[in-house]
């Protein structure tokens, strides 16, 4: 259950120099965002369920786990940001790929001052600036909501403020559709950092495509997964293409859609294009080990572990899925089913921080990484 770090399919990936591809996109044809209309009507037809729905969920504890992640993540960076600002600065924030707003909370919490929401599906996004609109308290921050494609649209053109200076950009679980193409994978890359200011945080949730290639070198098929997950590739596995090597991602009941792996390296190599220093990179696995006591009381606040046993009351997942609950010696334990542990542990955390630039001759930035 931990993560794959130098694993043989990364060092298979490592051997293969971005340059010399000799076509990034694998040889295949696309018209850019030939996916995206199918994101789109998957996450605007997802029905938006009730606390009491989503508890009867049999990821229920997965979601709340993947949740904590995020919250954690994002107070780490604003944390970083705030410590080095005045008092009473601005923090201004944008969420990319925002989805119905699950992440307000934690941005009122936080005490931003602007948030900019985005997102493809109109529909999330609506319903997401209805959440804004019901948010009461006097801290709450001003905000202004974008339904786009941020892999084929400039953002900053849609802003109130084009010339607006973020602090953090957060995109959550979402990055991974741009590596459709490489035009996409830039455009986002863009988005990502062009409005940042120097020494702000681009922070991200992705499908860590090193483990997905494990697994899939392991199950020796095209289609892996267990009781929550699924994944099945529609690209040579043996040979993935850098861009467009797709998979379709079943999760129960929240994700059906065609998604892309995101090659590390090329995706660092992005980012420094736009001024972009990774600063952080960790598996979900490593993640939660490395924070679980700091993040103790939010853990159980979250409700993102379930109890094993659990006090005579119906686990989420069969007897089966609790065999590495079952020997500890502390008697009653919180914990995640296998099949969500499996699930969850496929996702990495990743930030990387605007550098200060220089002008060249013909008026473009100049980046100074360290
Ligand atoms: C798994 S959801 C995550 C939502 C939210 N970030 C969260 O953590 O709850 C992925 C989101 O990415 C959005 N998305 C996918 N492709 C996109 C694109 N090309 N441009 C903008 N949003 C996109 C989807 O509409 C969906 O809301």
């Amino acid at each position: 259950m931990s993560d794959s770090e130098g694993s043989g399919s990364e060092q298979r990936a490592r051997k293969r120099p971005v340059s010399r591809s000799p076509s990034p996109d694998g040889g295949i044809k696309r018209i850019a965002g030939e996916n995206s209309s199918v994101v789109q009507s998957h996450y605007n037809e997802l029905k938006e369920s009730g606390l009491a729905e989503r508890s009867k969920s049999r990821i229920f504890h997965m979601r709340n786990f993947n949740n904590w992640v995020k919250s954690m993540f994002l107070n780490e960076f604003l944390g970083k940001i705030k410590n080095s600002q005045k008092l009473g600065e601005h923090l201004r924030v944008l969420d990319m790929c925002c989805g119905k707003g699950g992440d307000l909370l934690k941005y009122e919490k936080a005490q931003i001052t602007h948030l900019i929401c985005t997102d493809i599906a109109d529909v999330s996004i609506e319903q997401c600036k209805v959440r804004y609109d019901q948010m009461k308290g006097g801290r709450k921050f001003t905000a202004e909501f974008i339904a786009c494609d941020s892999t084929l649209v400039r953002l900053r053109e849609k802003y109130k403020d084009p010339s607006m200076k973020l602090n953090l950009v957060s995109c959550q679980f979402a990055f991974h559709y741009c590596f459709e193409s490489l035009s996409q994978a830039d455009c986002m890359a863009r988005n990502a950092s062009e409005c940042l200011q120097p020494g702000g945080y681009f922070i991200a949730t992705i499908p860590d495509a090193n483990e997905i290639m494990r697994r899939q070198r392991l199950a020796n098929e095209n289609s892996f997964g267990n009781s929550v997950y699924n994944i099945e590739f529609c690209c040579d596995t043996e040979n993935p293409p850098l861009f467009g090597a797709k998979y379709q991602f079943h999760l129960e009941g929240v994700v059906d859609c065609p998604e892309f792996l995101v090659y590390f390296p090329l995706l660092e190599e992005l980012c420094k294009k736009y001024g972009l220093k990774l600063v952080r990179k960790t598996s979900f696995a490593d993640y939660f080990h490395e924070n679980k006591e700091s993040g103790k009381m939010l853990l159980q606040r979250m409700n993102a572990l379930e109890s094993y046993p659990n006090k005579g009351r119906p686990l989420f997942g069969d007897d089966s899925e609790y065999e590495h609950a079952k020997n500890n010696k502390l008697g009653n334990i919180r914990t995640l089913s296998k099949s969500e542990w499996e699930a969850t542990s496929l996702y990495l955390v990743c930030a990387f921080q605007k550098c200060k630039n220089t002008w060249d001759a013909n008026g473009k930035p100049v980046y100074e990484f360290d």
